[in-house]
């Protein structure tokens, strides 16, 4: 993910800014500033930071569901995260989130609810390679006679992922998916996802806390403190690796040496011209993500 690495077919962010709002037009102090990124196709990139530092929010944004800047700031297989829908209508970028559910303009987010069963929503999918779903549902352990309503979390999480994998995805954003899965479960998923970058270029960036197994698993880390990108280098060129135990210890001593950083430049300009601000087409917009 240096400078020199990049490549139109990963994901390139530049001089990204975004906030989230106190209330309709009234805009927070910028979460993101200036904020740069690269990841080049075929990396499987660990997305790191404490709790609140932005993780979400970025695969949000990267995968189109926050209008951010214009169509050369946030740029995914080269096109526009937000602008260019046939990015996501394609399964060419698929984000699997933490939550399963739906998102309501008037609620938010809302569970999702009904009795469906495993088969229903696996099948009911349309466009599918048959070998490639028999594979993801053998690789999950799903039981197609499971009722939604009524499987546990970690089950109802599996037939969650198998949705989301169903098409052969170029770009994988993945946030925190592998929390409810056991150790098998998660062992041989990461297992696939590894083939499918080694074997057709895709391309995933995975935010997670927790660590187990990914040693040797990411081939990128970003790093992130309050929407600041501190860190983006190969693992291997992780010079702390060196010398630490693993990448659990590696992340937890830079948690821990973490200090406030400087209130972002642009928070005095920002909170002086919220009117105008708000009210530009170009700046970033939560609201917009209700029509997607
Ligand atoms: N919908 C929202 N409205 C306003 N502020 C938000 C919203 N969602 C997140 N934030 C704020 O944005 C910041 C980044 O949140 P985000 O969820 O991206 O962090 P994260 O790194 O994913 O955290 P975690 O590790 O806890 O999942 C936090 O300070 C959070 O309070």
């Amino acid at each position: 993910m240096a400078a020199g690495e990049q490549d139109s077919n990963g994901i390139q962010v530049r001089g990204m800014q975004f906030s989230y709002e106190y209330s309709p037009g009234q805009q927070q102090p910028p979460l993101f500033y200036d904020f740069n990124l690269n990841v080049t196709p075929g990396s499987r990139c660990l997305l790191v930071g404490a709790n609140g530092s932005g993780k979400t929010t970025l695969l949000k944004i990267l995968a189109g569901k926050h209008m951010v800047g214009g169509r050369d700031v946030v740029r995914v297989l080269n096109g526009s995260a937000f602008h260019d829908t046939k990015l996501v209508c394609s399964g060419d970028l698929a984000y699997l989130g933490a939550s399963w559910s739906k998102n309501v303009g008037s609620a938010g987010e809302i569970p999702l609810q009904g009795d469906f069963s495993a088969e229903h929503m696996i099948f009911g999918v349309e466009g599918t390679d048959p070998d490639r779903r028999d594979k993801l549902i053998e690789l999950l352990d799903i039981d197609l006679q499971w009722r939604m309503h009524k499987v546990s979390d970690g089950q109802r999480r599996r037939v969650q992922i198998c949705l989301g994998l169903l098409h052969p995805y170029k770009v994988l954003l993945l946030d925190e998916v592998t929390v409810d899965l056991d150790v098998v479960t998660r062992m041989d998923l990461l297992d696939f996802f590894r083939e499918e970058c080694e074997q057709r270029k895709a391309t995933i960036v995975y935010a997670t806390h927790i660590f187990d197994g990914l040693d040797t698993w990411a081939t990128h880390l970003a790093y992130i403190q309050e929407g600041e990108l501190r860190r983006a280098e190969k693992l291997s060129d992780v010079s702390e690796l060196k010398s630490s135990a693993n990448l659990l210890s590696v992340v937890e001593s830079w948690l821990r040496a973490e200090t406030k950083l400087e209130k972002k430049k642009s928070v005095h300009n920002d909170l002086n011209t919220q009117k105008t601000v708000a009210s530009s087409p170009f700046f970033s917009s939560r609201h917009m993500a209700y029509y997607r």
